[in-house]
């Protein structure tokens, strides 16, 4: 899958851009992607007696009628319900004229178990909520269990942000053409998309060029050019030195599992700095990283002046009673280089006072990343938290550029974004990520990337990916104590 997503407005461009540059105008790329949908049709649910075509008045109904006929001319029993009739002299006008099924008004649409409906209502172009007809039209479907497959979006989808009005169709299959958009992959546009299929309609990726896409699909490609690679010449230190601050006695586990996710990621040296009363706790269960005391503020800054490790993770298990602000922001002032990977109770801690992080930040040569849940996320942005116009990609790319940091706002279709601009959107999610201990691992993998000198999106990008393909792959049972480990066949694939 290509990394580049297309908002909207960007897939128009690209369309418009395509049919300047030839050999296809707007009608042959329309039969294109009625072409392209047909065969997947085809491919896909050979078992089908019948199928459905609801049509609405724009260029994806115009793909509808061009699936229509080509089902048609392929033997299926083929029935047309439209809403609304094409402009005259569109795309879609001459598609719907070369269309040899009647159309019949949507209102009489009725799905069976045994008919495929195909949802070519609105794709890109809606604007607002679905009319009354295309609304019933998906609640019908729903209530019969029909499958539907739908053009470039479930009718209901905003193609932006993955948000629904109201009541969206949902497609076991979606066929969208050149590239993804963010809906397909953010929730609750990617549950409604079922299977999403990117086709090739002719438009060449030199558009891409012009339109300058800002935000991508997590795929490696995105990242690997950036991935660190060891040398042979190589000793621990040169591989990055990342630091873990552990909590107190009684929660020590948490910055643990970050030094060995860290270490595992292939960072030279890891040391795990933990307040004297947490010191036994953590010796009796560290072999390869290393410990070392630090109590206050001042051995905080003689260490870092000493080993001036890449990178840093504060937060995880780190409790709220010790002074954590102060750290943070000498911390980050006197870093020369790396990232300091900012979780849990170290976002937390500047819920009352955000902007002293962010003006630190800014000024630092090191990188911040903060890597909020959706609750963290809103006690250190709740002005966009609380903003339903935003979507979760229009919310983690303002929080970056207002942090002067790179944020990483999980769940299942974590967002990573950057100050400029650059944001990336997870697919490689997996509901056994939801697991103690889970996003303690993903702040060590990032500082252990970004240890090794991979620039702080793209370690946090790779750390996401990482993250989410080791638990895809171990599925059932997983437990954050196993993913560190599942690493090294990752790193394999990916080297
Ligand atoms: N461009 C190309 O070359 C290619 C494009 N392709 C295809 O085109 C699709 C985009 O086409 P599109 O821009 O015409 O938008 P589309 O989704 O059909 O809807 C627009 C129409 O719906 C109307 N409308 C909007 N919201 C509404 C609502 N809630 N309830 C009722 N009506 C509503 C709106 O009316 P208006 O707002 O003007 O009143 C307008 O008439 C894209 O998804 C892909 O499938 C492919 O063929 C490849 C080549
Ligand atoms: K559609």
């Amino acid at each position: 899958m290509p990394p580049e997503l297309l908002t909207p407005q960007e897939m128009t461009e690209a369309d418009r851009l395509a049919i300047a540059a030839g050999p296809h105008d707007g009608h042959a790329l329309m039969r294109n992607a009625g072409a392209a949908v047909a065969m997947e049709v085809l491919r896909r649910f050979p078992d089908f007696a019948r199928t459905a075509v609801l049509c609405g008045p724009g260029n994806n109904g115009g793909d509808g009628y061009v699936v229509a006929r080509l089902l048609r001319e392929a033997g299926i029993a083929v029935r047309v319900f439209a809403q609304g009739k094409p402009r005259d002299g569109s795309d879609a006008a001459l598609a719907a004229k070369e269309c040899p099924v009647a159309a019949e008004p949507l209102e009489a649409f009725e799905p069976a178990v045994d008919t495929l409906v195909v949802d070519a209502l609105y794709g890109a172009g809606l604007a607002r909520p679905l009319d009354g007809p295309a609304q019933a039209a998906a609640l019908r479907c729903r209530d019969a269990g029909a499958t539907v497959v739908a053009i470039d979006l479930p009718s209901g989808v905003a193609g932006a942000s993955g948000s629904t009005w109201e009541r969206s169709f949902e497609a076991a299959l979606t066929v969208t053409f050149f590239r993804l958009k963010p809906g397909h992959l953010l929730e609750p546009g990617r549950s409604a998309c079922g299977e999403t299929v990117v086709a090739d309609i002719g438009i060449p990726a030199s558009v891409l060029d012009e339109i300058a896409p800002k935000t991508f699909a997590n795929v490696p490609d995105l990242w690997r050019k950036a991935f660190p690679q060891p040398a042979h010449a190589q000793h621990k230190y040169s591989r990055g030195h990342a630091a873990v601050f552990s909590g107190g006695p009684a929660s020590t586990g948490a910055a643990r599992l970050a030094a060995l996710a860290a270490a595992r990621v292939g960072v030279g040296a890891v040391t795990v700095l933990a307040p004297g009363n947490a010191l036994a706790a953590n010796a009796a269960h560290l072999t390869s990283i290393m410990l070392k005391r630090l109590d206050d503020d001042d051995e905080g800054e003689a260490f870092v002046a000493a080993h001036a490790p890449d990178a840093f993770v504060l937060g995880p298990g780190y409790g709220l009673e010790r002074p954590v602000r102060g750290r943070v922001l000498a911390l980050l002032a006197r870093m020369e280089r790396g990232a300091l990977v900012l979780d849990a109770d170290g976002i937390t801690a500047f819920r009352d006072a955000p902007e002293r992080l962010f003006d630190v930040a800014k000024e630092a040569r090191a990188a911040l990343v903060l890597t909020p849940h959706e609750g963290e996320f809103g006690r250190l942005f709740p002005d966009l938290a609380g903003e339903d116009a935003l979507s979760k990609l229009d919310s983690a790319r303002a929080a970056a550029e207002r942090a002067g940091g790179v944020v990483v706002l999980k769940g299942p279709d974590t967002v990573i974004a950057a100050p400029g601009g650059r944001a990336a959107i997870n697919c490689n999610g997996s509901p056994w990520l939801a697991t103690a201990g889970s996003g303690d691992v993903l702040a060590g993998l990032i500082a252990g990337l970004a240890a090794q000198r991979m620039p702080a999106f793209e370690a946090a990008c790779a750390a996401v990916w990482l993250h989410a393909e080791a638990a895809t792959r171990f599925g059932p049972g997983l437990i954050a104590e196993d993913l560190p480990s599942l690493m090294p066949p990752l790193l394999s694939e990916l080297l």
